[in-house]
């Protein structure tokens, strides 16, 4: 079982625009619901697939009970703590380009109580889990140091921990030793503090978060795929989308299908790229199943060439 963590869950509002004009009133072309937040992705990537998975929320006003219908409705496992705020409602805006604007909200404020009583669920259930995955923003409220005595909890007690996020609590996951973080392009350059140009400037960037302490580092990159570097060594992907159709949720969709396969060497990220490809080409923030997936265009290299420019 992989337990999810989302601290921040959001119901997602996608619309469709023929194209984003400032100051004008916009006609969607057609809208979705979603249930949202990374962690919550991944878990419904998981069931998707048939992979078991428990996700633990915070949730609180009439969107977190909107949330969890969402969730009962798809059939996710949930561990739901029932927190004062109003989960937050997170907005997409798509273009038929593929091009995707973003609104998320910051979030109902976690009482240091509330956060209290998420953990002690994060750790109670840890018990049962293959990997623990803690994943998007923080909410406003608890502090980064109570967000990294979580992670060494986690880690003390045991567990393998997976951490998405950025910022200082990316860095806090690394600090705790998480076994694997998947920081995207802008997450790794804000957490090394340099904007990469290379495919060989992002293997450098891992390898500085390997030796602060996470385990394996998977770094996605976009339309230029990923790059997984461990304790093996350094893989490249690739898996090209023809009609890219919405962005949101991909970076989950990695994650999981990578956590799916094992989290280790050539099959596992080319699962990865497999859900993430699927995920691109799918609309909202909707999680591919085994029908979406087509592993047959991706490529994965070992010891790429580090001279390769980033494009995306
Ligand atoms: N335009 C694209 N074309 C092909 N594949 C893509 C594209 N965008 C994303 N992907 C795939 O999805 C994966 C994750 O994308 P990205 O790096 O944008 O993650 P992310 O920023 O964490 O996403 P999110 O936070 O929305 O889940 C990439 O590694 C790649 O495999
Ligand atoms: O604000 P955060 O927590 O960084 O990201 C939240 C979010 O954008 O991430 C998911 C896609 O990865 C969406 O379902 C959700 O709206």
């Amino acid at each position: 079982m992989i337990l999810t963590v989302t601290l921040n869950p959001s119901v997602d509002r996608a619309l469709e625009v023929d194209a984003l004009i400032r100051g004008e009133v916009l006609r969607a072309a057609d809208s979705h619901i979603d249930p949202g937040g990374k962690g919550v992705n991944v878990s419904r990537a998981l069931l998707a697939n048939g992979v078991r998975s428990t996700a633990v929320v915070p949730t609180g006003g009439a969107e977190g009970e909107q949330l969890v219908d969402l969730l009962n409705a798809e059939g996710v496992d949930l561990l739901s703590v029932p927190i004062a705020g109003r989960t937050r409602s997170n907005i997409t805006l798509a273009e038929p380009d593929g091009t995707v604007t973003k609104i998320n909200e910051a979030g109902p404020v976690l009482s240091d109580a509330e956060f209290a009583q998420v953990s002690k669920a994060v750790l109670d259930a840890a018990a049962n889990a293959d990997w623990v995955v803690i994943c998007g923003s923080l909410p406003p409220g608890p502090s980064i140091d109570a967000f990294a005595d979580l992670c060494s909890r986690l880690v003390g007690a045991g567990s393998r921990l997976a951490v998405d996020s950025s910022g200082p609590a990316l860095l806090a996951g690394v600090a705790a030793g998480a076994a694997l973080v998947k920081p995207n392009r802008e997450e790794l350059a804000e957490a090394v503090g340099a904007e990469p140009a290379t495919l060989g400037d992002v293997i450098e960037a891992c390898r500085r978060l390997r030796a602060a302490g996470a385990g394996a580092v998977l770094a996605s990159l976009g339309a230029d795929g990923a790059i997984l570097v461990d304790a093996d060594g350094v893989l490249a992907g690739v898996s090209p989308v023809s009609v890219p159709r919405s962005t949101v949720g991909a970076g989950d969709a990695l994650l999981a299908g990578f956590l799916s396969a094992g989290a280790r060497g050539a099959a596992a990220l080319t699962e990865g790229l497999a859900w993430g490809a699927a995920a691109v080409s799918l609309p909202g923030s909707r999680m591919p199943t085994p029908a979406d997936l087509d592993r047959t265009h991706v490529r994965v290299t070992p010891d790429p060439d580090p001279s390769r420019p980033l494009h995306s």
